[in-house]
């Protein structure tokens, strides 16, 4: 018997919705099953010298915390989510964790749960539900219950900028406020309930500029993400719809018509940004077990 996980890289927070909202997209994290019933955990991967190979890695610390005694394996990990960079490489890991406990653990855990125990791990559902679910999720956790919606996202091309350089989530949630003035959280909570609204009716033009009116993070985050708003600059100057920070950056999407794209990175070029852009589409369908 194979068994392989996919989990869906993810784009968190899309301009105002900090913690809520976030959007499965097509990168991908694969986890396969090499060999079951050994004496240890062991890893396979080539993420680099700084992710463990043993049962410090975490998706093998997940799957633990979910079921304390699962039998070790030895699993293979291969991966072109960029870590640390925004696009929800921790959650891919903590959702793979869980869904290899829930298979191997025998527990049944439906969508819903997965969900809930996901979000008590990583502290948000922004990028744990959409990996899970797929598509566009709306989600939010209230007196230790997640609540969340599946949302049809517009059809329009991602252009992900993945910058050569790490930013940990924990660095960039550190230099957010402690408090926000009353006028602004009301305003701050407006715009993303009307992004939200917009996101359903499929209005990509003031989709884009709601999204590019967050007052929660990105005020806060750009002094971390010298590229960032070059590229909403840029993005403007060649009629994208919008450019927001990816989850807790460094890396920013741009949401723009294809026939722009090569005209968008040639501007951004010549400005001095060379390092990687990443042409991505929605994932719909989010993570999945592939039992053989
Ligand atoms: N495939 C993986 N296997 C094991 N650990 C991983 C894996 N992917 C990510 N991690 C761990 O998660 C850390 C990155 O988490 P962090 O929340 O800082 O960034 P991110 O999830 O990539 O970005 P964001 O949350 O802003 O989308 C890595 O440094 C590593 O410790
Ligand atoms: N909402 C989270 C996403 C990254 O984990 C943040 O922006 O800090």
């Amino acid at each position: 018997m194979s068994v392989k996980i996919i989990v869906p890289a993810t784009s968190a927070n899309i301009g105002p919705g900090f913690d809520s909202l976030g959007l499965a997209v097509t990168s991908y994290l694969t986890v396969t099953v090499v060999e079951e019933n050994v004496d240890a955990w062991y890893v396979d991967h080539n993420l680099g010298e700084k992710i463990p190979h043993d049962e410090e890695n975490l998706i093998v610390k997940t799957a633990l915390e979910l079921v304390p005694d699962l039998q070790p394996l030895t699993v293979k990990v291969e991966s072109d989510i960029p870590l640390t960079r925004g696009l929800g490489s921790s959650s891919s890991a903590i959702v793979a964790g869980l869904m290899l406990a829930n298979h191997f653990g025998n527990l049944n855990l439906s969508k819903q749960e997965l969900v809930q125990r996901a979000t008590e791990i990583e502290g948000h559902p922004d990028n744990v539900a959409p990996a899970i679910l797929g598509d566009f999720v709306v989600a939010t956790y209230l007196d230790g219950e997640i609540m969340y919606e599946k949302i049809s996202f517009p059809d329009v091309s991602l252009l992900a900028y993945i910058p050569d350089y790490w930013l940990a989530t924990k660095k960039s949630r550190g230099v957010l406020p402690a408090n926000l003035d009353f006028k602004d959280a009301v305003r701050a909570n407006a715009i993303g309930n009307a992004l939200v609204a917009k996101i359903v009716s499929g209005n990509k033009k003031d989709m884009g500029k709601l999204m590019e009116a967050d007052l929660l993070h990105e005020p806060y985050r750009d002094k971390l993400v010298p590229h960032f708003l070059k590229l909403r600059y840029l993005g403007h100057e060649v009629g994208a719809f919008a450019t927001y920070l990816s989850g807790a950056g460094p890396t920013t999407m741009t949401l723009i018509e294809k026939d722009k794209i090569d005209e968008f990175i040639k501007v951004a070029q010549e400005s001095g940004l060379n390092d990687e852009y990443r042409l991505l589409e929605v994932d719909r369908n989010g993570a999945r077990i592939e039992v053989e």
